[in-house]
């Protein structure tokens, strides 16, 4: 992984125009998303293990928001089941070019696909693991219904789809814990002026939802059983299985 510092909120913006997976964002995705997701480096090795257990052999497992693949590399070498596939999904260029470099310089025999597209268009088939690792949340929300269901009729039965999020809370939760995010960016070098103009930036892009809200939706895409596995702050990891 490079070590390039995230400063894209450092300086003063005139106007602080909307987020966006641009080249800029990926050049500094692995700094920016350490220092700015709490647990996010307990997670991914956690994937790992959760793809070891919940891998079957002959099955598709698919990275849904790849990014640069820290997930992808994480199922990659938590599989050790034979005839098994990852396919990562990105629609960013930027971040999928670079996604494949990591790829490449890895040495498991796992056979990975990189797919540019759009996560909603692509179909799961013959799935075993899904990871959406913080993605959803930038999906539209009339459209996440259709893409958990989607999900949920590609896995095989047994199948799990990972899912991690940003979430809100009710009042007097909401305020305590997004304060601790806050001081969680400021300990991590994040000054006030990074944390607000990013906070803008990301108005109406990242929709969160509560806890509740992803249980039940999960629930009516097919999923059978829905447990939250991991919990810091505002952010969360659930085990959905079909
Ligand atoms: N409709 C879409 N179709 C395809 N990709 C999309 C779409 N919308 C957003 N993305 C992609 O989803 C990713 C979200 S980041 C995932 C981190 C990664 N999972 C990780 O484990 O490191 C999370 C974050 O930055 O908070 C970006 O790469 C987008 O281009
Ligand atoms: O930075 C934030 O406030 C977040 O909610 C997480 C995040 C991390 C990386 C890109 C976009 C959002």
């Amino acid at each position: 992984m490079n070590n390039l510092l995230d400063r894209i909120y450092a300086e003063p913006h005139a106007e602080v125009s909307g987020f966006a997976f641009d080249d800029a964002v990926a050049r500094v995705f692995p700094d920016m998303i350490r220092r700015s997701v709490p647990g996010y480096t307990t997670i991914i090795p956690m994937i790992g293990i959760i793809a070891s257990q919940y891998a079957q052999p002959h099955t598709e497992l698919y990275d849904l928001g790849c990014s640069l693949g820290a997930s992808t590399l994480a199922m990659r070498h938590g599989v050790d089941q034979p005839g098994c596939r990852i396919v990562g999904v990105d629609n960013s260029d930027a971040m999928l070019e670079r996604c494949r470099k990591y790829i490449d310089a890895d040495s498991s025999s796992v056979p990975v696909d990189l797919l540019l597209d759009d996560i909603r268009s692509v179909p799961v088939a013959n799935a075993s693991v899904v990871t959406l690792n913080f993605t959803l949340q930038f999906i539209p929300l009339e459209d996440r219904l259709a893409l958990l269901s989607q999900i949920a009729d590609g896995l095989n039965p047994g199948g799990v789809l990972i899912l991690s999020e940003k979430l809100v809370f009710e009042d007097g939760e909401q305020s305590v814990l997004e304060e601790l995010h806050y001081d969680f960016k400021r300990a991590n070098g994040y000054s006030d002026l990074e944390i607000s103009q990013k906070r803008t930036a990301l108005e109406d892009y990242l929709v969160p939802e509560t806890l509740g809200q992803h249980r039940e939706r999960l629930l009516a895409a097919g999923f059978s059983r829905v447990v939250l596995w991991y919990q810091c702050f505002n952010f969360c990891s659930l085990l959905a299985i079909k």
